[in-house]
């Protein structure tokens, strides 16, 4: 059965130091620098930085450590810690004092990569004030401890790299976690899995828990379907998933620039998921905020063209939309079609109806079909329920065909239509008899019938309708209402 609350990446992440695999040159560093720790004696440099791809186990190698020795960890991430006033607030007091029952205690400061530039240099100090204070081990993660910024940190830390995962080991976790889940998985589907993953063990227990959910058994065909290339393009899904995942901002824009959608309909997709993402309303607000200004540009490139504000919609919708994230937890959300397109799908042949009525009444009219659609349709649909007698006049004048009677009429359809069949009739009588035999109302439904053929028709018509009218006038009116065409 396939679990679908939990993110497999947290349902199987690393308990003990020996569940954290293919990293054994980290450990044999990292290890006895702990265990020096918890002898007592602090080591030299009081703080390691681990450093290395994503996703081959760095911070699960400090949760396996915390849980293994019995430590509390106290996790700070880049965006808690890039002022001073919060390292010292939370890292400082955790770092420096003792815990109620003598429990002992492993900081870490998650991407301290993250931290950038003069803005952050507060950030900066404030954790090289930290590593020379503290009473408990530090252990910081970065991606690219290489930067200029990053000196003093790399200065006054053991540094301990991390390697990509071999193609074996992605092999066999995933095929454990196969196991556990009991889905049949071929073998050398999981390693088209872990081909494509380039060692990142994160990304491809992702790439096997979506297939997996998705397809329900995960094969070679539906591998090589789905993830065809690194580069490939994501699906909707596929795009949020990795989209609400990503822990770095170039993760997120790339899960957008990557999208196989159009920029309007990926921008649906994250309006209509992100409340079902995340749960704080806080959170929320800031993604839409977010999402609400890359409409804003989306707009303007639509306007102007100018299709260099494009990446501004993907910084927006992408890290903008991922790092609204302060206090919902992360779930494993069931996404939604956006219900939007939906409608507009649904609502297609109707729309269609609609505009081609705008069209026939805009063409007589001489008005705009945007006002058509919005002054006139709403009345004649009025008059069509209220007078099916009236309307089938109408309908005869305007030529309108069946459907659009029918979107104008709905439930009184079937009487304006047994109203029109009547008019037929008598126009075919009347047609057929002397000319001098036939009533006034005869020739007025005549009229109307033949402005509905041909022009020049039409402009006899107008002078005929008059002339009866105005004889109806000076008669002092009568039952029969000349039509208004
Ligand atoms: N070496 C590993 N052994 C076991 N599981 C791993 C290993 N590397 C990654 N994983 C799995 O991938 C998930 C993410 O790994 P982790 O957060 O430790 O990566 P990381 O190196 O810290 O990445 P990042 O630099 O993006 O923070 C873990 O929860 C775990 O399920």
């Amino acid at each position: 059965m396939v679990t679908r609350n939990l993110p497999w990446i947290i349902k199987y992440r690393p308990r003990r130091v020996e569940d954290v695999v293919d990293q054994e040159q980290a450990k044999e560093k990292f290890i006895p620098w702990l265990r020096q720790w918890l002898r007592g004696r602090p080591p030299e440099k009081k703080a390691a930085l681990f450093y290395g791809p994503a996703g081959v186990g760095k911070t699960s190698l400090v949760e396996a450590a915390a849980h293994e020795y019995g430590l509390e960890l106290i996790e700070m991430n880049a965006s808690d810690f890039r002022r001073r006033e919060d390292i010292e607030r939370i890292a400082k007091v955790a770092a420096t004092q003792y815990s109620l029952f003598g429990r002992k205690r492993i900081i870490l400061l998650d991407e301290v990569d993250g931290i950038s530039g003069t803005a952050d240099r507060g950030g900066l100090d404030a954790i090289l004030d930290l590593i020379n204070v503290t009473r408990h081990p530090i252990v910081m993660t970065a991606n690219d401890p290489w930067d200029q910024k990053l000196r003093p940190l790399r200065e006054a830390a053991l540094m301990i790299p991390f390697n990509r995962l071999s193609e074996r080991h992605v092999v066999q976790a995933l095929k454990r976690i196969c196991i556990a889940e009991g889905i049949e998985c071929e073998d050398a589907a999981l390693k088209l899995i872990a081909q494509r993953a380039e060692g990142d063990l994160r990304s491809a227990i992702n790439d096997l828990q979506a297939i997996a959910e998705g397809y329900g058994r995960v094969t070679v065909d539906i591998v090589r379907g789905v993830l065809t290339s690194r580069d490939r393009q994501y699906s909707p899904w596929e795009m949020l998933r990795h989209l609400f995942m990503s822990k770095y901002a170039w993760q997120a824009k790339r899960a957008v620039t990557h999208a196989d959608l159009d920029y309007d309909t990926m921008l649906q997709w994250l309006n209509e998921n992100i409340a079902i993402q995340y749960s704080d309303p806080e959170d929320i607000w800031r993604a839409h905020e977010s999402l609400a200004r890359a409409d804003i540009f989306m707009g303007r490139i639509r306007r102007t063209q100018s299709w260099d504000l494009l990446s501004y919609v993907f910084d927006l919708a992408g890290p903008g939309i991922a790092l609204a994230r302060k206090k919902s937890k992360f779930k494993w959300a069931k996404y939604q079609f956006p219900q939007k397109i939906l409608l507009l799908a649904r609502t297609k042949e109707t729309r269609e109806v609609r505009d081609a009525i705008a069209e026939v009444l805009a063409k007589r009219l001489h008005i705009s079909k945007a006002r058509a659609k919005s002054e006139i349709i709403p009345f004649l649909s009025m008059i069509f329920r209220e007078r099916p007698d009236y309307a089938a006049r109408i309908a005869i004048g305007y030529n309108l065909t069946d459907s659009m009677i029918k979107y104008l009429a709905g439930p009184v359809y079937n009487q304006v239509k047994e109203h029109i069949n009547m008019l037929l009739l008598r126009l075919e009588r009347a047609a057929s008899a002397p000319a001098r035999t036939k009533t006034a109302a005869n020739k007025s439904v005549q009229h109307a019938s033949v402005a509905a053929s041909t022009s020049s028709s039409s402009s006899v018509k107008r002078k005929s309708t008059r002339r009866t009218s105005s004889r109806r006038r000076r008669k002092g009116g009568g039952t029969q209402t000349t039509l208004p065409i």
